[in-house]
């Protein structure tokens, strides 16, 4: 089979002034574009998970500010009132989702503008001498940066990421695992963890196989790296979270080993789990996609690399660990119930396409008043984690203390 990456799939439209977004929440069935107009528009996508993902919200945050100033540039008195205007999104955009940096980071910048226009126009009497049009280029310029830079960081993530890899199995197969979505779809495009696998796909013939979860309760797993692994050719299987402690354990020893050897599959033995974060602090400490904490101790058990894909966007180093990152808990219903669709029979799929005959929400827990517990994210303690693979170079542990020192890293890459 030919190794070839087309990446042609995107989360996201930038077409000065237009700003549109693949609707995730009908992947895998449906390929939608949503217009977004407006900041409002843009916190109502990230907020009900239209777009997700850490470094895509970041990016659709800011050119949703982008395209709502572009929209609105005629409608601004003075440049007070703009920088007010601002301001007052900035924070509004902030408060859709709660774990993921890469928002605040995203609108921090946007804030860094507005609050040096605030100097200028203090210091100088009269106008501050920047027109509003020139205000709201900067604030675009930024939103267009974000964008520019999430794509070369992915695909710097990707090489490194798997050079790391080879080096550490050499010349021998080996299979990796994923969790949630982390590619194209969760990112301005490649993807951080899923660019790692992309390029060791592309680049190297020692990974010849890749497991994903299913990631309940979102089903990231299941529908949108299944989606992008598929559309790309990359020999997979789709897991349940339930199944990778068994799976990492049978892939490790040989078939005949394993319990009454009806597992007919010859595939090489998954050597790492690699993920992508939300943030990840200044000692390592990783949040992610809830699910990920398991799969470090299952990697602990058994002996394989746990590796954390991020652009150095997703990394706080305000925080020192894990402890104090705001972890997003969301409706029980994404656990009482599931969506998908309505499939007609495989005969008449066959004939008419794909055979889906409605999109359909499902019950499949009891009706009634309980309770169902739905933490978005998890931290996973630095203790667990092999390397950070970042578009700086991969943060490795220090042999004699044990320790990632992220912030000497990072000032040392700068
Ligand atoms: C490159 S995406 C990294 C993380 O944002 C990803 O692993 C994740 O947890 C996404 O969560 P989601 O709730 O789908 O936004």
């Amino acid at each position: 089979m030919e190794r070839k990456i087309t990446t042609s799939m995107s989360a996201l439209k930038w077409n000065r002034p237009n700003l549109e977004i693949i609707d995730q929440l009908l992947l895998p069935h449906e390929q939608v574009w949503l217009p977004i107009k407006n900041a409002e528009e843009a916190h109502k996508a990230i907020k009900t998970m239209q777009v997700r993902g850490a470094p895509a919200i970041g990016v659709v945050a800011g050119l949703g500010l982008a395209t709502d100033l572009l929209h609105k540039k005629d409608a601004f008195q003075n440049e007070k009132d703009l920088l007010e205007y601002i301001a007052e999104n900035t924070a509004y955009l902030r408060s859709a989702r709660p774990t993921a940096v890469n928002l605040f980071e995203a609108m921090d910048r946007m804030d860094k503008h507005v609050e040096t226009e605030h100097l200028r126009l203090k210091e100088s009497k009269e106008a501050s001498g920047n027109t509003l049009e020139t205000i709201i280029e900067t604030i675009v310029r930024e939103a267009e940066t974000l964008l520019e830079n999430d794509v070369l960081d992915n695909r710097a993530i990707g090489k490194y990421g798997a050079e790391y890899l080879v080096a550490r199995h050499g010349e021998s197969r080996f299979s990796v695992l994923t969790h949630c979505n982390t590619g194209s779809l969760a990112t301005a495009g490649y993807g951080t963890a899923l660019g790692i696998i992309r390029a060791l796909w592309e680049k190297t013939t020692q990974m010849d196989h890749v497991y994903c979860t299913e990631t309940r309760p979102y089903n990231q797993g299941s529908r949108l790296t299944a989606y992008e692994l598929h559309e790309e050719n990359i020999d997979f299987s789709l897991v349940c979270d339930s199944a990778v402690s068994w799976l990492i354990k049978t892939s490790n020893q040989p078939a005949k080993t394993i319990n009454n050897s009806l597992d007919k599959f010859d595939r090489s033995p998954v050597k790492a789990i690699i993920v992508g974060a939300d943030r990840v602090t200044a000692n390592g400490d990783t949040a992610n996609k809830v699910g990920t904490y398991q799969l470090a101790i299952v990697a602990k058990n058994f002996g394989v690399d746990f590796i954390v894909a991020v652009p150095s966007t997703t990394i706080d180093l305000s925080l020192d660990n894990g402890s104090s990152i705001p972890i997003e808990y969301r409706s029980g219903t994404e656990v009482t119930n599931v969506s998908g669709v309505v499939l007609e029979s495989a005969d008449q799929q066959q004939r008419k396409g794909n055979g889906i005959i409605e999109r359909s929400t499902v019950r499949v827990s009891p009706f009634g008043d309980f309770e169902a517990y739905n933490p978005s994210f998890d931290v996973t303690p630095c203790e667990l984690i092999t390397a950070i693979v970042t578009e700086k170079g991969v943060i490795t542990k220090d042999a004699s203390t044990g320790q990632f020192d992220v912030k000497g890293f990072l000032e040392k890459h700068n």
